[in-house]
């Protein structure tokens, strides 16, 4: 794989609170990534440091190469669009567009229209009189018409509608299928974009649980239903993530390891696991259970907690 940007044993601590602890992983050259995890997990300072707004208390980001750190040539092809981005007062929304076309050499004028009318924003409109959702829509707008080589969205659509952010995910892959790019993208709303993520990356108070292309995560666990006893035979071959039981009926989630048992010798009723519940269990999964906790020659290339 060839890296847009490298992470290398990167540690940010904020006075006593280590907000990412040794984390090393590399950001894949023109794919789409998704940084998952929890609240307070470490995505936000993961892409202020990719970014160039912080710098690790120890560790290397490159990006492009270089630090990225008041690095003109890196931050030039650089382009962070953050939840709740704030502008001046008196900006309109064709001012903040405006503003962006300098910023980013490659800003596409007819692609900022034609988002503009997708999200029915008036362009005359004082940018502090958006509803909070129109404020989302503006930094989306400067996002994609920046094909910026290294676009980080960060929780880009509070208070965007769910039409709204089909019209992204839309508008996101189309352009990025004909200007391919790096893409670098958090959010919570795990399932709806899922199908367009390349690669994962999950962190959990502040150390990678998972870093993978996104095709490795499709079939690597199973839901399974049943006898909580026969749940836990077949788990003994696996990873178990997660248990529900009652009354003796479980419903568990479970890393599949090579070797192991099928879920139907077992006599349990099994289905795929998707990619939220994936994550929802591996952060909820205590250490000593985690799958996290093993090395493995699973597809899934694993980081130890
Ligand atoms: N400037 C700061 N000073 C002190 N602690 C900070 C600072 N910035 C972040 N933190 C802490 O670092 C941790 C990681 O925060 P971060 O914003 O990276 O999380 P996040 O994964 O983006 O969370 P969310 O999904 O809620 O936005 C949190 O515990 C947060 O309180």
């Amino acid at each position: 794989m060839t890296a847009a940007a490298t992470v290398s044993d990167v540690t940010m601590r904020f006075s006593e609170h280590t907000a990412l602890a040794g984390v090393s992983t590399s950001i894949e050259q023109d794919a789409i990534t998704g940084l998952l995890g929890r609240n307070g997990a470490g995505k936000t300072t993961l892409m202020q440091l990719l970014t160039g707004h912080r710098v690790p208390s120890s560790g290397r980001v490159e990006v492009f190469g270089a630090r990225p750190y008041e690095n003109d040539d890196v931050l030039r092809r650089t382009c962070f669009i953050k939840e709740g981005q704030r502008y001046p007062d008196h900006f309109r929304v064709r001012d903040a567009l405006h503003g962006a076309s300098l910023l980013f050499p490659g800003w596409d004028a007819d692609l900022a229209q034609a988002l503009l009318t997708d999200f029915e924003l008036p362009a005359g409109r004082p940018i502090k009189k958006l509803s909070r959702g129109m404020n989302s829509a503006v930094g989306i707008i400067i996002g994609l018409a920046s094909r910026a080589p290294f676009t980080l969205f960060d929780e880009p659509y509070a208070g965007l509608d769910v039409v709204a952010r089909h019209q992204f995910y839309g508008r996101l892959l189309a352009d990025y299928a004909e200007h391919p790019r790096t893409i670098l993208i958090s959010t919570h709303l795990i399932e709806e974009i899922a199908d367009l993520l390349e690669r994962v990356l999950l962190i959990d108070r502040g150390r990678l649980l998972l870093d993978t292309d996104a095709e490795s995560v499709r079939g690597s666990a199973v839901t399974v239903r049943g006898p909580e006893e026969r749940i836990q035979a077949f788990a003994a071959g696996h990873d178990l993530l997660h248990l529900d039981t009652l009354a003796g009926t479980g419903r568990a989630v479970v890393r599949l390891r090579s070797g192991g048992d099928d879920p139907d010798t077992c006599g349990l009723m099994a289905e795929p696991t998707n990619l939220q519940e994936l994550v929802v269990a591996m952060s909820l999964a205590p250490p000593a259970t985690g799958g996290a906790r093993h090395s493995s020659t699973d597809a899934l290339q694993e980081v130890p907690r």
